[in-house]
């Protein structure tokens, strides 16, 4: 059985259960169980803390994870991103006080707070700077006003809990983070099956299906609009000078594209869901 872990608490745990049940796999239905077996998908979840995923993917306790790439980054395990999941966005930014610093290099010698000491460890390292990281657990925006630290580095989203505690960002961007499925091995199998079906949820998610009929001569034109991830379907319909076409087209152009198919000549254009995929 392929032995996946899978983040139990914070932000990215709620899609990662949602992106798994829409690939076919059984959830947990008690939400305090540490792992469920799923036998007709031959896996086994194991439901950890996201900051020890890559600990135990790393070590080859586990076959494969999900966690963000900032952690695995920072837990310097030995396992390593096999796909990003396009989703648990963010930054890793350092941050001070309005004005106090405006580069890297005005790090030296200071006081740094953040819950990823490996990650920003390295970064400083990797840069020739050298700073007194104060390792938290969390919440470490409140570190400069309360006098532990004097900048901060950690995960900005929208950046409002920087913002409210009188924070701004400054530097270079540490990292661009994104959950990620993370592995030690690639001989198993099962593993590509996995990566393969949250890769159809994405494309799922991410993609829309637009059907149109269109006069021949203007369908070069059309498909211009509608290229798909292959090629688009033409086939043929009853009246000779016409034809019904069907593509694939991202989620967030579905009005822009339909827009330029009507001004094209296009018409009866219809969108539908996709509620499965392999590409
Ligand atoms: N707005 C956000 N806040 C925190 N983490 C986020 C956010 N958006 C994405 N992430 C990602 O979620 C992961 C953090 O997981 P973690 O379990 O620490 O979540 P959390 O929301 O911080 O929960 P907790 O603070 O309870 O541990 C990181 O990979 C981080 O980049
Ligand atoms: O840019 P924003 O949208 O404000 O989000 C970023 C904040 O969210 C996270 O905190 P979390 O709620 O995970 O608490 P923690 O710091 O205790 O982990 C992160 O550590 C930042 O503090
Ligand atoms: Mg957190």
């Amino acid at each position: 059985m392929l032995k996946v872990a899978v983040p139990n608490k914070g932000s990215l745990s709620e899609t990662a259960a949602e992106m798994l049940f829409e690939a076919g796999y059984s959830g947990r239905r008690d939400p305090r169980a540490l792992n469920v077996a799923d036998p007709r998908n031959d896996v086994e979840f194991f439901y950890l803390r996201p900051r020890d995923i890559a600990t135990y993917v790393g070590s080859g306790a586990l076959d494969v994870g999900i966690t963000g790439r900032d952690l695995l980054l920072d837990s310097g395990s030995e396992a390593r991103e096999i796909a990003s999941l396009d989703f648990g966005e963010s930054t890793f930014r350092f941050a001070g006080p309005a004005g106090a610093f405006d580069s890297l290099e005005a790090l030296e010698g200071v006081r740094v707070a953040t819950s990823y000491p490996g990650l920003v460890g390295g970064f400083l390292a990797g840069n020739g700077v050298t700073a007194r990281l104060v390792a938290l657990d969390g919440a470490v925006e409140s570190a400069v006003k309360l006098g532990v630290a004097d900048a901060v580095a950690d995960v900005v989203s929208t950046g409002s809990t920087l913002r409210a505690q009188g924070l701004e960002i400054f530097g270079p961007v540490i990292l661009e983070s994104s959950a990620v499925l993370i592995s030690a091995r690639d001989d198993l199998p099962g593993i590509h099956t996995l990566q393969r079906r949250l890769q159809g949820v994405l494309v799922a998610r991410q993609y829309v299906l637009v059907d149109y009929d269109v006069p021949i001569r203007l369908l070069d034109a059309a498909t211009a609009v509608t290229p798909g991830i292959e090629s688009p379907t033409i086939s043929p319909l009853h009246d000779p000078e016409w034809v019904a076409v069907r593509a694939m087209v991202p989620r967030t152009e579905t009005n822009h594209v339909m827009d330029q198919l009507y001004e094209i000549g296009a018409r009866a254009i219809l969108v539908s869901a996709i509620h499965a995929a392999r590409i």
